[in-house]
Order: structure tokens, then C-alpha cells, then sequence
């Protein structure tokens, strides 16, 4: 009898402390009247996790649509803001920038691995600035915008697209292909070497790349809730993730070894050798920035976010012309015109391929690769649009909104790549058109992303028609959901060219 009592007391103790920790989470996570609205309140623990469905790229498109300039997504504990128009964009990352540019410092990853703040894309403040300053100068000598760059891709293309031509016409899926190509050609400014596309060292590095950024949005909900990665069967794939990080660790930490032992015989000419140099330079003058932690995080940093991001763009583009045959018959007599078939495209080339400027810039719109950019950190109690953001609320750049916005666009649906060129047939640049971000963390890879998407494509289409399976086999037009939007996997056929 008397258990049973204490039994009693004991169930009423639990469920007043659960009803208290709720109650707490309830009153922290409502949403004062000042910040951005949002839709519908957010429940007690997570907030507005359970409206995302399936596919909340639809869900934050249209959110932008009813909402505005901003809207505010309470995700676990964590409170988010979504930024969703040209002069909101321009207010926060431009004018603001020195509330709206840092990263946050809250990921699954950092509780299991040491210095993951380290390198470009995860760090803040002055280790962020002298990090992207440093690669951003060693990537312009080695001519980022520049021939000796555009030298260096095309070499690569060539190789690939003798791949492309072993296939015989034959219907393969090129995804992998073309991810090995495009990391080839950061892997040839940092180790100073390419890679041959059957080397089982490199097409492993390759799906470890490609398996990361695909893991990268599916963990999120690990980083509100840390204790969710010790459920059994690794129900957030985030032991996988970690793994992964470990492995692209060690793998780039033997390639810097490789290069340090090269270093001796004289091949200075690669972004390991040039950061070192900067790294002595820097010691001598007294500071400390550069150091050899960075060196490695910074080059993890080059090769996630500039391989998977270009070799998609890449894949949408042969995508919509499966659709599109009349728009692939275009780019190539264009190219017949200008340039003729006798000599591969080169960088000089692209003032007169137009309609393939064009095709690009349209293909990046629609396809809109990396929808919500990178989170942003407001490192300080601001405005922004007239509401109140709090230090610590993560900003997404929702640069889907933006292409796909109606007011913009007009058509936004249709695929139509005339919309960037006027009636004499010249390219309009259009601000709206933003697929590397806007301001202080801008892309800093977009002058090589242009350079390469530009010498590849356009070989590509001087060189094959691209064909689907069959022409009732038309593979759709649907994205994976993930940090980058990448086209379900598909076949295709590379028919060479009789030129
Ligand atoms: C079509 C290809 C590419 C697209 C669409 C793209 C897009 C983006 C976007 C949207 C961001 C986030 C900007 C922000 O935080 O607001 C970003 C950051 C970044 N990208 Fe790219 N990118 C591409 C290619 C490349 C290439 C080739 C490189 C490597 C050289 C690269 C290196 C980086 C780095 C290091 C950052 C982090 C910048 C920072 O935090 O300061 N990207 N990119």
C-alpha cells in the first residue's frame, strides 16, 4: 500500500517536470510581436519542424509568397529567419553585413570532431576574413578569371569528354563522371595533379564528397537536438556523417603530406605550396592566421563546395535540353556560327556564344542548385525589414524565392532563356539572378564556377548531341531535397557529333 502511495507521487513529480520543461520550451520559443511572422505557432520542443514536410523547398517557396520580405521558422530551439526578396537581401547582407555574415557554430559534427570551425565556410570574424582573403589571392594567381585557369579546365574537358565518347552513343548515367572531372579541376590547383576517373582512391573520395552535402540538410534536425545521434540504427544518419568527415579528413591530410614531400622537387605550383609560403610570410610579420589546421579545413572547403555545385549545374543543364531539344539545336548552330567545329571553344569564345550565356544563366534560375545558399549568423540584436532580429537567429538567404518569384519573373515556371537576352540578341544581367549569394560571403569560386561551366558546356555541345534513352523516356525534371538540389540520378546518351 505505502509503494503504491510513493508510486503515485512519484508519476505526479514526472509529469509536473515534464509539464514544466514543456511549459518552459512553450514560453521560450513564442514568438515575440516583433520578430517576423510565421506560420502558425510553434509547438513546444519543435516548434515548426512538423510543417516542413516532405519537401520544404515547395513549403519556404510558398511561405515567401504569403509572407514577404522575411518570415521566422522556429526549428527545435533554434530560431530561424528566411529572407526572401531583392531589397530585404540587399538590406541584410549588404548594408547589415556586419551583423548578417557569420556562421553559426552549432553542428552535429562538432560535437564528435575537433577544430571544425576552422577553414572558409564554417568560421566567423577575423579567422573567416583571412582564411577566404588568403585563398581568394593564391586562387587569382593561379589565374581564377584569367587564360592560365581556362588552360587548365580545358585540359581537363578534354579528357572527359573522350570518356563521354568511349560510351559509344550508349544510354549511361555521366553523374559520377562529371563530379570526378570537375573535382579534377580543383584538385589540379590544390595538389597540383589530376586524378585518372578510374582510380578507386579518388572515385571513393568522390561518393564521400557527394555523400556528404547529401547528408549535410538530412542531420539538421541533430543539430537542435544533440542527443537524437545516440538512437539506435542511426536514425539521422548523423554516425555516417561523422565518418564520413573523418575519412575526407585523413584523405586530405595525406595529400598535403604528398605534396609537402613533392615540395622538395620543385612543383611550387599549387594552392598547398602557395598557403604555406603565405603561412611563413605571415609568421615572420608576427600574426597568426594562417596555421595548418585552416590549411586543411580550407581545402575540405574547396573541394565540397566546388565540385558537387558546378557538375550539378552541369547535369541540370543536359537535363533541361533533354527537354528542350530545340534549345540544344540552337546553342549548337550558334556555335557552328561563331566558332565553327575545327578548334575546341576557349574562354575568348564566350562574348559570342550568347544564347549559350544565356541557356547557363537560365538553367541556373531555374534550377536555383543551392536554394537557401548557407545559413547566416546575426551576431547582434538588429533590424532588418522593420522587424527585430536577436543575436544568435539563423538567417537563410532564400535564394529560391528570388527565382521564382512571379514579380520578378513574370513566367518563372517556363524554362526560357531569352529572358536574359535583349532584342539585338546581347545578355541582360539581371541582380535578381543570384545563384552564388549576394554580399560579404559570396561564392568564391563564382569566377571559376562561369569559366569552367562555360568551357565545358560548350564543348560538350560542339562535340555531342544529348539525347534521352528513348524519346518516350524522358528522364523528369525532379530535384533531390538537400544543400544543393541535384537531379535524380539518370541515363543519357552522348552521340557524337559527325563535325
Ligand atoms: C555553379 C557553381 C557554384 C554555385 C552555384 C555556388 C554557390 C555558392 C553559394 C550559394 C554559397 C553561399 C554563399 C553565402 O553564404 O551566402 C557559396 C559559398 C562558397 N563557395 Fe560556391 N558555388 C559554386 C561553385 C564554387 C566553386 C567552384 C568553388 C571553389 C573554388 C566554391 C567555393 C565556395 C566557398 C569556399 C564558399 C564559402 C564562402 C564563405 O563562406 O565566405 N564555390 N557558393
Amino acid at each position: 500500500m505505502f509503494e503504491t502511495v510513493l508510486s503515485y507521487f512519484e508519476t505526479f513529480a514526472i509529469l509536473t517536470a515534464v509539464l514544466l520543461l514543456l511549459l518552459t520550451f512553450y514560453i521560450r520559443s513564442r514568438q515575440p510581436k516583433t520578430l517576423p511572422p510565421s506560420p502558425g505557432a510553434a509547438l513546444p520542443l519543435i516548434g515548426h519542424l512538423h510543417l516542413l514536410g516532405k519537401n520544404p523547398r515547395r513549403r519556404f517557396k510558398r511561405w515567401a509568397q504569403e509572407y514577404g520580405d522575411v518570415f521566422t521558422l522556429q526549428m527545435g530551439p533554434q530560431r530561424n529567419i528566411f529572407v526572401n526578396t531583392l531589397e530585404t537581401m540587399k538590406e541584410a547582407f549588404i548594408k547589415k553585413a556586419d551583423f548578417f555574415s557569420d556562421r553559426s557554430q552549432n553542428s552535429i559534427v562538432s560535437h564528435h570532431a575537433s577544430n571544425v570551425f576552422h577553414g572558409i565556410i564554417s568560421s566567423s570574424g577575423s579567422n573567416w576574413k583571412a582564411q577566404r582573403t588568403t585563398s581568394l589571392a593564391i586562387l587569382r594567381n593561379f589565374g581564377m578569371g584569367k587564360n592560365m585557369l581556362a588552360e587548365k579546365i580545358l585540359e581537363e574537358v578534354s579528357f572527359y569528354t573522350k570518356e563521354l565518347g568511349n560510351s559509344k552513343g550508349k544510354p549511361c548515367d555521366i553523374h559520377y563522371l562529371t563530379n570526378m572531372s570537375v573535382s579534377n579541376v580543383i584538385s589540379s590547383i590544390i595538389f597540383g595533379k589530376r586524378f585518372e576517373f578510374n582510380d578507386p582512391k579518388f572515385i571513393k573520395q568522390i561518393k564521400m564528397f557527394n555523400d556528404i552535402v547529401k547528408l549535410s540538410t538530412g542531420v539538421l534536425v541533430l543539430n537542435f537536438f544533440p542527443s537524437l545521434y545516440y538512437l539506435p540504427f542511426d536514425l539521422f544518419k548523423g554516425k555516417k556523417l561523422v565518418q564520413l568527415y573523418f575519412a575526407m579528413r585523413d584523405f586530405t591530410d595525406e595529400m598535403i603530406s604528398e605534396v609537402k614531400n613533392r615540395h622538395d622537387s620543385g612543383n611550387l605550383d599549387n594552392y598547398i605550396v602557395a598557403y604555406i609560403e603565405e603561412m611563413e610570410k605571415e609568421k615572420q610579420s608576427g600574426q597568426h592566421n594562417l596555421d595548418e589546421l585552416n590549411l586543411a579545413r580550407n581545402i575540405d572547403n574547396l573541394f565540397v563546395a566546388g565540385s558537387e555545385t558546378t557538375s550539378t549545374t552541369i547535369m541540370w543543364c543536359l537535363l533541361y535540353m533533354l527537354h528542350y531539344p530545340e534549345v540544344q539545336q540552337k546553342i549548337y548552330k550558334e556555335i557552328v556560327e561563331q566558332i565553327g567545329t575545327d578548334r575546341p571553344p576557349n574562354i575568348a569564345d564566350k562574348s559570342n556564344l550568347k544564347y549559350l550565356t544565356a541557356v547557363i544563366m537560365e538553367v541556373q534560375r531555374k534550377a536555383s542548385i543551392v536554394p537557401l545558399s548557407l545559413p547566416h549568423l546575426c551576431n547582434k540584436d538588429t533590424t532588418l525589414a522593420g522587424y527585430t532580429i536577436p543575436k544568435g537567429t539563423i538567417v537563410m538567404p532564400n535564394l529560391d524565392a528570388i527565382h521564382s518569384s512571379k514579380e520578378i519573373w513574370g513566367d518563372p515556371e517556363n524554362f526560357r532563356p531569352e529572358r536574359f537576352l535583349d532584342a539585338k540578341g546581347n545578355i541582360i544581367k539581371r541582380e535578381e539572378l543570384m545563384p552564388f549569394s549576394i554580399g560579404r560571403r559570396i561564392c568564391l569560386g563564382e569566377s571559376l564556377a562561369k569559366m569552367e561551366l562555360f568551357l565545358y558546356l560548350s564543348t560538350l555541345f560542339q562535340k555531342f548531341e544529348f539525347l534521352p534513352v528513348s524519346p518516350d523516356k524522358v528522364p523528369p525534371l525532379l530535384d533531390t531535397w538537400g544543400l544543393v538540389a541535384a537531379p535524380e540520378h539518370f541515363e543519357i546518351r552522348c552521340v557524337e557529333r559527325d563535325n
